[in-house]
């Protein structure tokens, strides 16, 4: 199993996030994660990457637990995520974005590579090789050195998920890849998911509202609602699910 969480409480004062919610993820798995406005599907995800601690509950990637890990470590371990609001730097080009995630393979850390001694110099190299494989196969090479800042929505989202690619990740976390993307570029972006998950092989967790969406590219979907996981199963199961449809009514089709 790639992952297993059970038991997974948050609770933000008098608020359950997350209540007692189980899920596991086999490898090269494709797992849509759906539910109304405030289900958990963040809180989940922050959970994952150390950015939020739980009240209970176990989560195990692969052969270890990840409860306890400092944020960096989970990168390390092989997790990666997308932001529902962009993180990208705007100041940075879009290579230098992307270097970022791929710097969990350097060892020397940021000090050492920005002085550009020894071992860092060519950690650097290797690092910009790996970076410029992944922006050629996502077709980002002529903008790489092209400021974030200002390019096109459905750019940016691409960027975002190159940068986790440099993190070659088993787990990716992605949050609402497409929100605010017209009809083409959701499309395009869901080429791209497709296409990195038969090249990496990588497990994929996909936070979406756009039922449609999600339910065409995935091929397990979980649905949360005020912090309970009330659906597992195939999309077309899950789909034809009364509570799901109670759950999500108002979410665009
Ligand atoms: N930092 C916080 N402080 C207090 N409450 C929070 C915090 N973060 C989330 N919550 C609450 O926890 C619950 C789950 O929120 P979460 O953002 O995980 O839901 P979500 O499914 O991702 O929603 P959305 O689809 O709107 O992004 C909500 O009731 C939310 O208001």
């Amino acid at each position: 199993m790639t992952l297993e969480i059970g038991g997974l409480t948050v609770r933000f004062g008098g608020v359950t996030a997350l209540s007692e919610v189980d899920l596991t993820v086999r490898p090269g798995e494709l797992v849509g994660l759906i539910g109304p406005n405030g289900a958990g599907k963040t809180t989940l995800f922050d959970c994952l990457t150390r950015r939020r601690d739980p009240v209970a509950g176990r989560m195990r990637f692969e052969t270890g637990e990840l409860g306890g890990l400092a944020p960096y470590e989970v990168a390390r371990r092989g997790i990666a995520r997308t932001f529902q609001h962009l993180g990208l730097f705007p100041g940075l080009s879009v290579r230098e974005n992307v270097m970022v995630g791929a710097h969990r393979h350097g060892r020397s850390g940021f000090g050492a590579a920005a002085l550009r001694l020894g071992r860092s110099r060519r950690e650097e190299q290797q690092i910009r090789r790996i970076t410029d494989g992944i922006l050629e196969h996502m077709d980002l090479l002529p903008l790489a050195d092209h400021p974030a800042a200002h390019l096109p929505h459905g750019t940016l989202k691409r960027i975002e998920i190159a940068r986790a690619l440099a993190v070659r990740p088993r787990l990716l976390l992605l949050d609402e890849p497409i929100s605010g993307l017209g009809q083409d570029e959701a499309a395009d972006i869901g080429r791209v998911i497709q296409d990195v998950h038969s090249a990496s092989g990588a497990a994929i967790i996909v936070v979406e509202h756009h039922m449609g969406f999600v339910m065409g590219l995935c091929d397990r979907i979980v649905c949360l609602d005020s912090g309970r996981k009330i659906a597992d199963g195939p999309p077309d199961r899950v789909g034809r699910d009364p509570a799901v449809i109670d759950a999500c009514l108002g979410v665009a089709p």
